[in-house]
């Protein structure tokens, strides 16, 4: 054979082969030894590129059960390495370290360590992707907008979301229909975040082709594009970027860049002002044009447009499957144990007779409605695992090894909330596990729904603001009982290839209207 006036024989065809063979191999495998070299106990990975995930990626698994395997793996282990595909991570069982880790160590695990690139997709310029000193800038600028006197004055337009929500279910209920409480909380979460976050009426509940509702699943969807940047992040986490492989398409980009752009011309020129994140956000951009801070400053950040829109949409994006996920799975304990739900109806009933409405103030008074969202955000943990990418050397408590700068630790939350060590019986739905007494009685970090530390979920307070309205105006009205069929399909599956959790299978609920 003759190829650029070389004579090239079979054998030199047979060695290029092996030897280019061998080179994936070893690059598959290359990172397999990061734990042994630390004197770490871990799991050792089968197949070269796939680590401990093979079940994963092959969409057999979801991630929490992913999880829940490895942390079976290790029994009594504070800690033991593994393989996230080629990255190694320290999954970390022992909640005193997870303690150390999230709270008192923090300054050693200040970021997440996701891979992203703000130049390629803007919209990932927000709080929860940003790093370092400009992660903790924005942190305090954002804070504020949570706060509790923010909140009461939202409520207004939770109730209002709320009464639409209740409007769609009399009328899907006279007409007979089954109600899908998955679609229907989704609908209501993104009517709630386009009245709190943007001032917006998104009327998914009033309009069942709503274009924010469309934009909200398709955000949220497995698309092709996520199934290629996992692909490629399989090789190595900066491929994607490398290859200008988006996170998502310009067209949905464009729309919301446009929709907050949008939003703040029509404020700035008809000097409209709300109580919404945008409002706040504006707020405090102009606070930033005043203060004329130095854009080379990298302990700051300056919230211009494109940071705004991008964290505008993170409080879309993180802030409404969460709290329509967890209202569907409360929604289906509830029609799965009645003594529960009457025990509840109760408390609402008794608040709204003292207090004359529901809202801000008597939500606060009802103590059970607080153990039974408590109790569901436990068996369903929705962002499933934490993670922190280590900042600075930090020494592993009884290993040999350090952790380097760059390296990752995963806190399996999911497997701590179902650990019969810390909650007996866990796959029983027991609102009494949060009673004061109780909760005492556990070690700290062994609930971390919203994460802890000074990286936790700054919509926490939001978001039990939005369950606690919701689920007490619904039990306000009706009773509310499992369809058959949805009965039969249980054991609830996930849905694999999903970052959060959600039911594989329609979760359909019965209302009926409390005379
Ligand atoms: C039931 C509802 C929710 C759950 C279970 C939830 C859970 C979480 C979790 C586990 C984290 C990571 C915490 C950590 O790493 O320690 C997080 C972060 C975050 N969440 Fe939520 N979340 C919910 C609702 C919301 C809402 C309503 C918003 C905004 C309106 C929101 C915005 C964020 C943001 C911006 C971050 C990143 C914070 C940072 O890095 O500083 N979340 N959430």
């Amino acid at each position: 054979m003759n190829a650029f006036g070389y004579e090239v024989s079979w054998f030199d065809i047979f060695f290029l082969l092996v030897s280019t063979l061998t080179a994936i191999y070893w690059y598959g495998i290359s990172t397999y030894s990061h734990w042994e070299k630390k004197g770490v106990k871990f799991m050792k990975p089968v197949i070269p590129f796939f680590g401990n995930t093979l079940n994963l990626a092959l969409g057999r698994h979801h991630i929490t059960e992913c999880h829940q395997e490895i942390y079976d793996y290790f029994h009594e282990e504070p800690y033991g390495g593994w393989f996230a595909s080629r990255s190694p991570l320290l999954m970390v069982k022992d909640p005193e370290l997870i303690q150390q880790i999230l709270v008192k160590d923090f300054t050693y695990f200040y970021d997440r360590g996701t891979t992203v690139d703000i130049k390629l997709d803007p919209l990932n310029a927000n709080l929860l992707n940003m790093t370092g000193h400009r992660w903790k800038a924005l942190r305090q600028k954002l804070t504020p907008a949570f706060s509790s006197g923010k909140l009461k004055l939202m409520s207004p337009q939770f109730n209002e979301c709320v009464d639409s929500l209740c409007s769609l279910i009399d009328e899907k209920t006279q007409k007979k229909e089954l109600i899908d409480v998955q679609e229907s909380m989704a609908k209501l979460a993104t009517d709630v975040i386009g009245s709190c976050a943007f001032g917006l009426q998104f009327n998914s509940l009033k309009n069942p082709d709503s274009e924010f509702r469309r934009m909200g699943r398709e955000v949220m969807q497995t698309t092709w594009r996520f199934k290629l940047r996992t692909f490629l992040r399989i090789v190595s986490d900066n491929l994607p970027s490398l290859l200008g492989v988006k996170a998502m398409d310009k067209s949905k980009e464009d729309f919301f860049i446009n929709l907050v752009n949008d939003t703040m011309k029509y404020r700035e020129d008809n000097r409209v002002e709300r109580n919404d994140f945008i409002q706040i956000l504006m707020n405090l951009k102009k606070q930033d044009e005043a203060m004329q801070i130095d854009p080379k400053n990298e302990n700051q950040v300056i919230l211009d447009e494109k940071l705004l829109a991008a964290n505008t949409f993170i409080f879309f994006v993180a802030g409404f499957e969460t709290t329509a996920t967890t209202l569907t799975f409360c929604m289906l304990e509830l029609s799965q144990n009645q003594e529960i739900q009457d025990k509840l109806r109760k408390e609402v009933q008794d608040t709204v007779q003292k207090h004359g409405a529901i809202n801000y103030d008597s939500t606060k008074d009802m103590e059970y409605l607080d153990r039974v969202i408590s109790e569901t955000l436990r068996k369903y943990p929705i962002a499933g695992s934490l993670i922190r990418r280590c900042t600075k050397a930090w020494q592993i408590p009884g290993a040999k090894g350090r952790l380097e700068v760059g390296d990752r630790v995963l806190v399996p939350v999911y497997a701590i909330h179902h650990d019969p060590k810390y909650y007996s019986e866990p796959e029983k739905f027991d609102p009494e596990r949060f009673t004061e007494e109780n909760k005492r009685a556990r070690p700290p970090c062994t609930y971390l729904p919203f994460g802890d530390g000074p990286r936790n979920c700054i919509g926490l307070r939001f978001a039990l603001q939005e369950l606690k309205t919701t689920l007490s105006s619904i039990l306000l009205h009706y009773r509310v009982t499992l369809d058959e069929r949805t009965k039969q399909s249980m054991p609830l599956k996930l849905k694999p290839r999903r970052v959060l959790m959600q039911a594989e299978q329609e979760i359909n609920i019965h209302f009926t209207k409390i005379k």
